[in-house]
């Protein structure tokens, strides 16, 4: 689902890459926890494979096309298109309700809004459906999201990464505000929506205590040195 090969990356203005991967593969429906000290690289890769960022050298292939040789404009559809997210401080729009915040996960994808119409349901119909998979019920659904907790906005967050079935879900410090109770509740969620249709998931944390529950750990640094990971 995801082949990175020969990655190079450095910051402008900085001497040294920040950033040198020489191999890494997630398969379809893998869960791969990623860790490292701060500011060893691991939002730098995120943001590399999301395409925010340009690929200096090397190749990053998702879902069968080389993302790395996409232009920019190119890079916000792929990712519109095959990858959702989550991130530390969700982006939610906070005057909106979960279901206007979920569907709009959807508003630049006409390839995700035609995997929601082939299965014969609207783009609210499939917004209710992962809502509540997700924990979030009826009531809470329809209020603002600025009056929900923090656990409830990062089930919206990932109701919205998942709408359309992209192929791959990134995930940079999604559970960083919750305790460790609702952590692990919150990743179980995660990988049982992801289980549906064998969407690849990268997380990553600070917190190791995680680790286990993932399909494999990588480290950044030992990345970095080409262990034998992939
Ligand atoms: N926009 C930027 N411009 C220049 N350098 C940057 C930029 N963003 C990050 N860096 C540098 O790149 C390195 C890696 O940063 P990055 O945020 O990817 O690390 P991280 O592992 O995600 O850290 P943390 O765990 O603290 O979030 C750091 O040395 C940081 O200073």
């Amino acid at each position: 689902m995801l082949t990175i090969s020969q990655l190079q990356f450095t910051w402008p203005k900085s001497s040294t890459a920040v950033l040198t991967i020489p191999k890494l593969h997630i398969a379809r429906g893998e869960h791969v926890f990623l860790h490292g000290p701060s500011g060893s690289g691991k939002s730098t890769l995120l943001g590399l494979i999301a395409g925010t960022l340009d690929c200096q050298q090397g190749v990053i292939e998702i879902a069968g096309t080389n993302a790395s040789a996409l232009s920019r404009g190119q890079r916000d559809k792929f990712r519109a298109d095959h990858i959702g997210t989550i991130f530390q401080n969700f982006n939610l729009l906070p005057y909106l309700s979960p279901i206007e915040n979920v569907t709009l996960g959807c508003e630049f994808s006409k390839k995700r809004r035609q995997n929601i119409s082939s299965q014969n349901k609207s783009l609210e119909q499939e917004a209710k459906l992962l809502l509540s998979d997700l924990g979030i019920d009826e009531h809470t659904q329809q209020r603002s999201v600025a009056e929900l907790s923090i656990g409830q906005q990062q089930r919206v967050a990932a109701a919205r990464a998942f709408i359309g079935r992209p192929e791959i879900i990134i995930a940079d410090e999604p559970t960083s505000a919750l305790d460790a109770d609702s952590r692990d509740g919150f990743i179980k969620l995660l990988f049982s929506q992801a289980a549906v249709y064998s969407a690849s998931i990268l997380f990553v944390s600070h917190d190791k205590s995680l680790a286990p529950l993932f399909d494999r750990q990588i480290s950044l640094p030992d990345l970095q040195q080409g262990a034998p990971l992939c």
